[in-house]
């Protein structure tokens, strides 16, 4: 049964998520009035931030120009589940197509992936030579994979593990290190205290249904449905759909920025009302015979439903009868922007960047470096592209909590460390003056899904439904994902449903069945 679309909503929240969600919505439901409330800044973690510079290049040339450094998210994957097709769509139908920049498969970040080891940077990937050095982690890898199959799989099979368990169970202590880099990379997390089926379900689902995680990556455990989904979404996007199978990743010319500020353009085009900063700040939610009273600084808001993108801990400040919303906790990253007057060819080799596993470069707190002049060329640094270098340090995560730190109280705490860590790793940047540096502290920026996430989702979703009558929905990355396709993904599939008038959209439909 279908009923009328909701003539008012508010999105609360104005990240990549609740953005998504509103422009979509206006675009929807052109006759409804959507408002967009934040009680903080316009895109979330997403940050472009712009800088003049200028210099004199080693060789005596004088040089100045704009550079663009990202705080947050930069690049984006064009395959790898639902969310892929959801992104590029919403790209082009914000009139963004043109500014995609995108990374070919053939492109050396595409191919070279690092990690930093006691013995020094090494390509991930199993080439002949590597494999001669029994000590490499690439060999490691190989052995690992080769044996893997040959482990049994405990009996009653777990619902959920921890990271750090599955992959000490299926791989031994050495790859488990080793993948503690990879989960550094994504979620800036301890494996530990990360559930396996909710970051990596894929390996899962894998173990369970072939009893071997090779064997099941060999095979494939896509379900036929999952599979012409996901192909008919690609077909939507026509010949987009279709370029996109030569690229590795993308970016967007000028920065992810370019992506927020054109939804917020073109939502508030198209009647949405944005209030953010002071204005925009939420402090309760009381569910009404018709719909819900929000309120603000300005007096109360009444509309007929509201879709939440603020993080999950922020909402049960606001609806506090709703479960498990405090139940995952998030994760304090560090980036520091790092841009030296030389060429990047003259300091690391080329690449995307590389990952430390734990404890490697614990003395710096650093998870990872991206080499952001060779990652993501031509996304708005113009003539000065190849005569500098732009490094991103990622810091902290664990190393601000479980691993037995605690986070800095200021940014700026953070460049010494950052500064000390490049030169410890390229000793040809001792004695370079850097010529700009930005630290930036993300306080609680990823969520960490503890084990039992998408059980504790399947309660969370049930008591929506239960509770508030159709009147709330949920998104972001705090549910079903962290990497900005899921976040696309989660609001284009709540505003859909709701442009089609169903009834009761939680958000969380998707864990309706998990066990
Ligand atoms: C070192 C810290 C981090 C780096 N990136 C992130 C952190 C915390 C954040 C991040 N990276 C990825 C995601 C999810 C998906 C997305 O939005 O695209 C997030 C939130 C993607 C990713 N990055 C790496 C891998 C293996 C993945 C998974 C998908 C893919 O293969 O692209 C590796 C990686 N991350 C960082 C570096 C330096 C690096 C590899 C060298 C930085």
């Amino acid at each position: 049964m279908t009923i009328p679309p909701a003539r008012r909503i508010a999105v609360l929240g104005a990240g990549l998520s609740g953005l998504t969600a509103a422009y979509r919505l206006s675009t929807l439901l052109p006759k409804s009035q959507i408002y967009l409330l934040d009680g903080a800044r316009q895109g979330g973690w997403v940050k472009s931030d712009k800088h003049a510079v200028s210099f004199t290049t080693p060789a005596g040339e004088r040089l100045q120009g704009t550079i663009t450094c990202e705080a947050g998210p930069r690049s984006i994957r064009p395959r790898g589940g639902p969310g892929a097709p959801a992104m590029l769509k919403l790209i082009r139908d914000a009139g963004l197509e043109d500014a995609i920049v995108p990374i070919p498969s053939s492109h050396p970040a595409a191919r070279n992936r690092y990690l930093l080891t006691p013995a020094g940077l090494e390509r991930v990937a199993p080439t002949p030579l590597a494999l001669l050095k029994p000590a490499s982690a690439s060999a490691a890898l190989v052995r690992g994979a080769a044996l893997e199959p040959f482990r049994r799989s405990p009996q009653p099979y777990p619902a959920d593990e921890s990271v750090a368990s599955f992959f000490k169970r299926r791989f031994g202590p050495r790859i488990a290190h080793i993948a503690s880099a990879f989960v550094h990379g994504i979620y800036a997390a301890d494996p530990a205290s990360l559930s396996l089926r909710s970051a990596f379900g894929i390996l899962h689902d894998a173990e369970k249904k072939y009893g071997s995680v090779v064997l099941g990556m060999l095979r494939g455990v896509a379900t036929p449905e999952a599979k012409a989904a996901e192909a008919a979404a690609w077909a939507e996007l026509g010949e987009l759909g279709k370029k996109r199978e030569q690229w590795s990743m993308y970016a967007l010319s000028g920065g992810m920025q370019a992506l927020t500020a054109k939804l917020a353009t073109e939502a508030a085009a198209n009647g949405v009302e944005v209030r953010c900063g002071a204005e925009g700040r939420v402090s309760g939610l009381t569910k009404t015979a018709d719909g819900v009273e929000i309120a603000l600084p300005t007096g109360p808001l009444s509309v007929s439903h509201v879709v939440s993108a603020l993080p999950p801990r922020q909402l049960a400040g606001l609806a506090p009868q709703l479960p498990n919303l405090t139940a995952n906790p998030s994760t304090t990253v560090g980036v520091v922007n790092v841009v030296y007057p030389l060429p990047p060819g003259d300091i690391h080799p080329d690449g995307f960047g590389y990952l430390i596993p734990r404890d490697d470069a614990s003395q710096h707190a650093a998870l990872g470096v991206v080499f952001d002049s060779t990652a993501l060329p031509g996304t708005g640094d113009g003539s000065l592209e190849g005569k500098l270098t732009k490094l991103t340090v990622m810091m902290g995560g664990p190393y601000w909590g479980s691993y037995g730190g605690a986070a800095p109280s200021s940014a700026d705490s953070l460049v010494a460390p950052a500064l000390a860590h490049l030169q410890s790793t390229f000793p040809v940047l001792r004695g370079v003056e850097p010529l700009l540096v930005t630290p930036h502290l993300n306080a609680e920026c990823i969520p960490t899904y503890a084990p039992g996430h998408g059980a504790r989702l399947r309660e969370t979703h049930e008591a929506i439904a239960r509770d508030w009558d159709g009147r709330l929905s949920v998104v972001g990355a705090g549910y079903g994902g962290v990497s900005v396709n899921d976040c696309v993904l989660g609001a284009e599939l709540v505003a859909g449903a709701l442009g089609r008038g169903e009834e009761g959209v939680t958000g969380l439909e998707r864990w309706a069945e998990w066990e």
